[in-house]
């Protein structure tokens, strides 16, 4: 038995439509954080909603702490919801929403609870403003104030993010990291951005066509993608073909040293985003063009395969037409072909 949440075979089919989710089995111990990650149309918010209850499997299992939650209904099972809009009350100010669902307190437990979340959330005096008023970010933490307010033994998320633009995005997602890590929640949290996802999440489920490819901690996942399609998702690109032998991937720029991995002879050798690095005995590749990102200059080449890639240099100096790289050992991942 698991002590928190276990998904047991489930597949949910539509009426009349898809099959959503196709066979996912998934454990998550109470504490932990599990992202659900995968292009739009894999599953991940219909896996969300059969846990939620709001959506009936077709057939497998949705358990907590060993208990079949087929027959609970929604509010009963204990969990908090967040969507990608708040779906705040526009009709009730900030402490109001936050205390929409600890109505069973004293009024005076209320108030302190609710004064406990703003503080959590960073909204300390709103509690008197109108959600309307409210940035698109604060809406967000209001909602997470009201999804947490209850101390639900399970948080859902589903893309709490995904309608900020991308520096609050990308400061929400520590935030919330911090928030739910402070308040010793489990959760899952459903995104299709692989950066929220190693952000938020203790364990990381990746997905595709209703199925869970691979789940692992976020450094293992990393570290051993079990294919390139999980290798892309998680951010890896482009791939290249390449060839395992006498310890060494030997692929289109050369050999990366000293490969202890599993897989051998041929193979598909992923470049995460750091793979190509300058290198005055590298490989030449061109230059097609570049850009200045937080300080350092990305330049767009061409690998001899004819994909693109990124190599990132110093922002000073002249932009070469040809950049001599090899391949950093520790930003690559063997899979196989
Ligand atoms: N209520 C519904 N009735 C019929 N089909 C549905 C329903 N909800 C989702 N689907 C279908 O189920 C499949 C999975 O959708 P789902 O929303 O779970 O994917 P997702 O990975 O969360 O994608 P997104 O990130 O775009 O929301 C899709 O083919 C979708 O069209």
């Amino acid at each position: 038995m698991v002590n928190g949440l276990e998904v047991r075979e489930a597949v949910l089919t539509y009426p009349g439509g898809p099959t959503a989710v196709d066979g996912v089995s998934l454990e998550l111990p109470a504490g932990e954080v599990l992202a659900l990650l995968g292009p739009s149309g894999c599953g991940k918010s219909s896996l969300l909603r059969a846990v939620a209850g709001l959506e009936p499997l077709t057939s497998g299992q949705v358990r907590w702490g060993g208990d079949d939650l087929a027959g609970v209904p929604v509010h009963r099972r204990g969990f908090g919801l967040m969507f990608q809009d708040g779906q705040l009350f526009p009709h009730r100010d900030v402490a109001g929403n936050i205390a929409y669902g600890i109505a069973g307190l004293t009024r005076a437990e209320r108030a302190a609870r609710v004064a406990e979340l703003l503080r959590l959330v960073g909204l300390r005096d709103y509690g008197a403003r109108a959600v309307t008023t409210l940035s698109g970010g604060e809406q967000q933490r209001v909602a997470l104030a009201r999804a947490l307010a209850p101390r639900p033994r399970l948080l859902l998320l589903d893309e709490p993010l995904s309608s900020l633009d991308r520096s609050l995005r990308e400061h929400l997602a520590g935030e919330l990291r911090d928030i739910i890590h402070a308040t010793g929640t489990t959760a899952v949290y459903v995104t299709h951005d692989h950066d929220e996802a190693f952000t938020v999440a203790s364990r990381i489920a990746v997905m595709s066509r209703g199925r869970v490819l691979q789940a692992d901690t976020p450094e293992r996942l990393w570290r051993a993608p079990a294919s390139e399609e999980v290798a892309r998702f998680l951010g890896y690109g482009p791939v290249v073909d390449a060839v395992v032998a006498d310890g060494q991937v030997r692929g289109p720029l050369g050999a990366v040293a000293d490969w202890a991995g599993g897989v051998g002879g041929e193979v598909r050798l992923a470049l995460g985003p750091r793979a190509l690095v300058p290198d005055d005995d590298g490989e030449p590749v061109p230059v097609r063009g570049w850009r200045v990102r937080r300080g350092e200059r990305e330049l767009d080449v061409t690998l001899p395969d004819g994909q693109g890639a990124v190599v990132r240099v110093p922002a000073d100096g002249a932009v070469p037409r040809t950049a001599r790289v090899r391949v950093a050992t520790e930003h690559v991942a063997v899979v196989p072909r």
